[in-house]
């Protein structure tokens, strides 16, 4: 049976409720989730059931309008008294990806301009649908600039999954490649399988391949023997959050991969939207980055693979050095260094 390719997407907004693509149970099983109160919002990001900078942004929206729906008040000094507690909830669920706080902020300066609960209750779910469906249009655009930038080089490694399903749609990282399979442009892309939660292995390599897009995968440990052997031209990596002086936090590895990249003397992309761009951190250092727990390093499938009690260090993402970017690829076309001062030409007109 032919596989007919399709871009694979991870949300669907149905009238009262999200449906979510549950990405711990990929590649194996496609199984689709129901959030239906802000707790399973809240563990659905939590627990990496749903995961990607926009889509966890995405996600946080619709939970926290979908809760602002039920509650039983008409006052609106009470009701905004409830959103906050809810935001603050949500916005704690995990706290690199800056496009979670960007999206709950932009539903607060909505409420501020309502003038009734139910208008409040309206415009919040329209303001979530509305993030929805810009995010798509952003990563198309991000899509097309990434395309423009990679040129005639076609040997391409990635990192983790900053694909469709970690979006609305199309993805930033992978977005190019999706692209480029309808139109003929045969990439062929190298991805890391990023231990330890394997995003690499179980949704770039599942994604890449719905969508009908030549995928390899290789351990993360490969990384430099594969590029030097396989003539790997570029990599190109999404990210969480890109401070003002354009130091970019990503998933864990990514800067192992920029390295590589300076010492290989081919260029290393960052593939993000607007919104995950937080001026208010001024360099890496001020970024927040995520520990978890130590059961994603010391098992596979239930299964410990290293020694009781042993002392765990599980860090979710690093920080690349702006000096190691070659360029970042926004929604409003490609930053090139000196980052500080095109991001503030650029980022600060979103
Ligand atoms: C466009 S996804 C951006 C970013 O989010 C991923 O992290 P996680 O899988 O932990 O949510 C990864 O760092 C991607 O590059």
């Amino acid at each position: 049976m032919t596989h007919t390719p399709t871009i694979p997407t991870s949300l669907e907004w149905h009238e009262d409720h999200l449906l979510i693509l549950n990405q711990q149970k990929l590649p194996n099983t496609v199984e689709y989730l129901t959030l239906t109160n802000i707790t399973d919002y809240y563990n659905a990001i939590v627990s990496l059931k749903v995961r990607g900078a926009p889509a966890i942004g995405i996600t946080a929206a619709y939970g926290l309008a979908h809760a602002a729906s039920h509650y039983e008040t008409d006052n609106l000094t009470e009701f905004t008294h409830l959103f906050r507690r809810d935001k603050d909830y949500l916005a704690d669920s995990r706290p690199t990806a800056v496009n979670l706080v960007w999206a709950l902020n932009r539903l607060e300066q909505v409420l501020a301009h309502a003038q009734s609960v139910n208008e409040a209750k309206t415009n919040l779910l329209h303001s979530a649908i509305q993030i929805h469906t810009e995010d798509e249009e952003v990563c198309r655009m991000i899509g097309e600039y990434a395309l423009d930038v990679l040129d005639d080089k076609r040997r391409i490694m990635t990192i983790c999954n900053a694909g469709s399903i970690a979006t609305s749609k199309y993805g930033t990282a992978l977005a190019p490649f999706h692209l480029g399979r309808e139109r003929g442009i045969g990439f062929q892309v190298f991805a890391c399988e990023t231990r330890p939660v394997l995003q690499g292995a179980r949704l770039t390599a599942w994604e890449l391949q719905q969508s009908g897009v030549d995928v390899t995968l290789i351990t993360d440990s490969m990384a430099a023997h594969t590029i030097k052997e396989k003539g790997v031209e570029a990599v190109i990596v999404g990210a969480d959050r890109i401070s003002a002086n354009g130091d970019t936090a990503n998933k864990i590895g990514t800067s192992m991969l920029a390295i590589l990249c300076h010492h290989y003397h081919i260029p290393f992309y960052v593939a993000a939207p607007s919104s995950t761009f937080d001026l208010s951190s001024r360099t890496g250092d001020d970024i927040p980055i995520e520990e978890r727990g130590p059961d994603e390093i010391t098992t596979m499938g239930g299964t410990m693979i290293a020694p009781e009690h042993v002392h765990v260090y599980n860090p979710a993402f690093d920080v690349t050095s702006h000096e190691l970017i070659s360029g970042i690829i926004t929604e409003k076309g490609v930053l090139y260094p000196h980052f500080q001062e095109s991001i503030q030409q650029t980022i600060n007109l979103a």
